[in-house]
């Protein structure tokens, strides 16, 4: 990563052309400054690490959103232009065009911030083409504080390669072949997304990428040319679809939590406090960071609030590689936008950055890099994201009226062949099929099918493209040999002693259901059942035989009543215990009796206090001789019930 250095940026010769014709066709405002962008001059700063944090959406848009001119103005601008320029000099040892997607995919995004202005390079002064030096002190104006830098140790780059990815699965005694042969690869500084219709494979691909899937497997994924290890585990970070999250818990405790866990041990509690609010400035989350995540039942913070908290959860121990399913799905385009930029910024710093994307917006989809495009588990595209098109003209698929063009990718991905002209080799293909079944109808009656659109689209890149891209897949990486073995070592001194993560998943715990069984409405309903059953044996005596075994019946009922009651709560919140027990992966016996013991430990206190509440109360209304002896051998029911039910949960 010392090797940064000065680059010329490339002039569009290389890759102007495709360039241009996409900018001709998708958005035609957006050609000159995707010149212009490229003819800058690069300038870069002798290490990965200052180059974080050059510009943040957040900061621009917020900037720019500002839109009154005067200094907020000019630092948009300074920002805008600064990011442009910055790049890692990582491409020109692996992919050279990297750098020039980059920055037009920069450019790109900068003609559709929120100002709606992007000023003509002649039109910033010397300074703002300069870029800045790395202890800036950048203000978020949306936030209304200055934002603090996330200094974080430098990663060990990992380039990720993936070869002829076979994945079949048995259903009903039979194979299904749910990924047939994927190939393609990121580098550091690049993100690589993986795009296709519902069901064509992307959630399976990452996840076999991020090392989670065993089994079926065939191919080969290698990371930095080593297979997958367990010591690689803690340089990747996954974030997952569904967001699993504490929902009583603030962004801040969220974070903080994670860090104390699952920070190194040579860092004093202190370093990854603070790690976790550098997160939270890094990620513009300083303005709810004290409200809590929400869920079903509570209001939280919004849908991209949540998303980013998520990806706060993986990016706190700085991997190397970052994977997410669909970061931006059920998010509004500005707020998906945002997040691609957020994922810009992170691989900017040297990671490689890998996400499924659903249905991007035209904007989104020039954010990035490299794509692959899936259709029923084929690839039908990997390469440059913005010589796709290109790529699909050369083959005869054009849109025929102007379209998003993720939108026409996912349209080819689903056989769909509506406003996009038909490749002639395909056209007579389908003609010479159906001639023989109705003779006199005209060509132009004939449509492909889906399966027909596919297997063309699947021929035409193994005979067009994938040739060239598994050259590059053999190219030798531009990393040394011991930094390639660094990858496997199994030096240990990631995570905490098990008695420091018992402590912390003890205190979370108790954090996190404070608000559960301390809410007024449960101790109103326990009140309230409490004065009915007083009611019911209201003063009953036991002096006579009946009285007695009145009063036996009603300590019969506290004991099944509360015997029960944890058993079914256990049941109902082990589905999400078990998705959390996954995500922080405590698989092993180590993590997995920490957290067991802690959930318990910290459950006790409140499962015991509601109880108690309701026994006092029903003793005295009903005139029980409540002794200490009986107080004492109801609470020891309630007691075992909770152990039983803890321990059902995670025997299940
Ligand atoms: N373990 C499995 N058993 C059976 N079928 C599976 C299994 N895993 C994946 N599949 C099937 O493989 C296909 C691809 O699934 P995958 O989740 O990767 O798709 P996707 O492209 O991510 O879809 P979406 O965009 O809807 O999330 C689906 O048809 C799915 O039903």
């Amino acid at each position: 990563m010392e090797s940064i250095m000065e680059k010329p940026m490339m002039d569009d010769t290389a890759g102007g052309g495709i360039g241009r014709s996409k900018s001709d066709q998708l958005a035609p405002s957006s050609k000159s400054l995707s010149r212009t962008a490229s003819a800058e001059t690069v300038r870069s700063t002798p290490n990965t690490t200052s180059l974080s944090r050059k510009s943040s959406f957040w900061k621009r848009s917020a900037s720019g959103g500002a839109g009154a001119g005067g200094n907020s103005h000019g630092h948009s601008h300074i920002r805008k232009s600064r990011s442009a320029q910055l790049k890692l000099d990582l491409d020109d040892l692996v992919s050279s065009g990297a750098a020039l997607s980059r920055a037009s995919s920069a450019s790109l995004g900068f003609s559709f911030t929120f100002t709606g202005f992007t000023p003509p390079p002649h039109a910033m002064s010397s300074a703002e083409l300069h870029p800045f030096s790395d202890d800036e002190n950048t203000m978020d104006i949306e936030a209304g504080t200055r934002r603090k830098k996330l200094a974080t140790e430098p990663t060990l780059p990992i380039y990720l390669k993936f070869s002829e990815v076979k994945y079949r699965v048995t259903v009903k005694g039979s194979q299904r072949e749910i990924l047939s042969g994927i190939s393609g690869s990121a580098s550091p500084g690049e993100v690589l997304a993986l795009m296709g219709p519902s069901g064509s494979g992307k959630t399976t691909l990452l996840t076999i990428l991020g090392g989670r899937v065993a089994g079926a497997l065939e191919g080969c994924v290698s990371y930095n040319d080593e297979p997958f290890s367990k010591s690689l585990k803690r340089r990747i970070g996954f974030v997952t679809q569904d967001d699993v999250l504490f929902s009583h818990l603030t962004v801040r405790e969220t974070l903080t939590y994670a860090a104390l866990l699952r920070l190194p041990r040579t860092m004093t509690t202190q370093q990854k406090e603070e790690r976790a609010m550098d997160v939270i400035y890094e990620l513009g989350l300083e303005k709810c960071q004290d409200t809590m995540i929400g869920g079903s039942f509570v209001r939280g913070v919004s849908g991209g609030e949540r998303k980013r908290v998520c990806i706060g959860n993986e990016i706190i121990i700085n991997p190397s590689l970052l994977f997410l399913d669909e970061p931006t799905s059920g998010l509004d385009s500005t707020t998906a936008l945002r997040i691609v930029h957020l994922l810009h910024d992170i691989a900017e710093d040297g990671k490689t950055i890998i996400t499924t994307i659903h249905q991007p917006s035209s904007r989104l989809f020039h954010k990035f890099d490299k794509l692959i495009l899936l259709g029923k588990g084929s690839l039908l595209y990997f390469g440059k994201a913005s010589e796709a098109m290109t790529h699909f003209q050369s083959i005869g698929c054009t849109p025929l009226i102007a379209m998003n063009p993720a939108e026409f990718l996912l349209d080819l991905a689903n056989g769909n062949t509506n406003d996009v002209s038909v490749p002639s080799d395909l056209d007579d293909k389908v003609h010479m099929e159906n001639q023989n079944l109705q003779n006199n109808n005209s060509k132009n009656d004939y449509k492909p099918s889906a399966q027909d659109v596919h297997e063309y689209l699947v021929d035409a890149y193994e005979n067009r493209v994938a040739y060239q891209e598994k050259k590059k897949l053999l190219a030798p990486l531009p990393i040394s040999d011991d930094m390639k073995a660094t990858i496997t070592s199994s030096k240990r001194e990631w995570g905490t002693s098990w008695w420091q993560q018992y402590s912390i998943l003890f205190c979370r715990g108790i954090k996190e259901r404070r608000h559960d069984y301390l809410s007024w409405m449960r101790i109103t309903q326990v009140i309230a059942t409490s004065v009915i059953l007083g009611l019911l044996w209201w003063h009953s005596d036991p002096s006579t035989p009946k009285g007695l075994q009145d009063q036996a019946g009603l300590l019969f009922f506290i004991a099944v009543f509360w015997g029960f009651f944890p058993v079914f709560t256990a049941i109902f919140t082990f589905p999400q215990e078990r998705t959390m027990l996954n995500k922080e992966r405590a698989v092993d016996m180590y993590k997995l009796s920490a957290y067991f013991l802690a959930r318990m430990t910290s459950d006790l206190p409140l499962d015991l206090f509601l109880p108690a509440i309701f026994m006092v109360i029903v003793y005295f209304m009903a005139g029980l001789k409540a002794t200490a002896t009986h107080f004492f051998f109801s609470m020891l029911i309630v007691f075992l019930s909770i152990i039983a039910a803890q321990v059902r949960n995670f025997r299940d």
